[in-house]
């Protein structure tokens, strides 16, 4: 059997001078606001894997009310929504990412990010897509008030 799932997830940016993105640490001329390291992708990413399985969101899994979470490195919660996925017979078929900003340019970048979630995940890095599009300066990722991803993934029994 083969289900699908679709995430999204938008940050504000604020004072800092990184954004982590899929893992990977980007130096930037500012920050995101966030509860955790406001890693748009992976937050996707982990809404789209939740998703296919309708075991809700997140925020449902890792709320922003614990303190547990604060600061914390998102790559703990793809490898905490991996396990969930994997306990019900689960595992990724393919993950396929759009990154929507101005600037980062995520290109440069796209190749590690493969690389981090793939092996979080532990599937080869052919399963694993990340795309990024600007919006033309149109809307808030346009007018660089925020950064935004989207995420679609087929998970199979494994
Ligand atoms: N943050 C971004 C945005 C875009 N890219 C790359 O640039 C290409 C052109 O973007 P347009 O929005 O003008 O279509 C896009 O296809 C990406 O390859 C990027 O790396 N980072
Ligand atoms: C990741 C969590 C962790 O508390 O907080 P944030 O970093 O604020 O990110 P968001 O995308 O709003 O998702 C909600 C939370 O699960």
């Amino acid at each position: 059997m083969i289900r699908i799932g679709q995430g999204f997830d938008v940050h504000a940016f604020g004072p800092g001078d990184h954004v982590m993105l899929g893992g990977v640490r980007i130096a930037h001329a500012q920050g995101v606001l966030a509860h955790s390291d406001g890693d748009v992708v992976l937050h996707a990413l982990c809404d789209a894997l939740l998703g296919s399985l309708a075991l809700g969101d997140i925020g449902k899994h890792f709320p922003p009310s614990d303190d547990a979470w604060r600061d914390a490195d998102s790559r703990r919660f793809v490898r905490a929504v991996r396990d969930m996925l994997s306990e019900r017979g689960y595992a990724l078929g393919n993950a396929d990412i759009t990154v929507i900003c101005e600037s980062p340019k995520v290109n440069p970048h796209a190749q590690v990010m493969r690389e981090v979630i793939a092996a979080d995940l532990g599937v080869d890095i052919d399963r694993i897509s990340i795309k990024a599009t600007t919006t033309e300066t149109l809307g808030f990722t346009g007018r660089r008030e925020g950064i935004a991803a989207l995420a679609t993934v087929l998970v199979q029994r494994a």
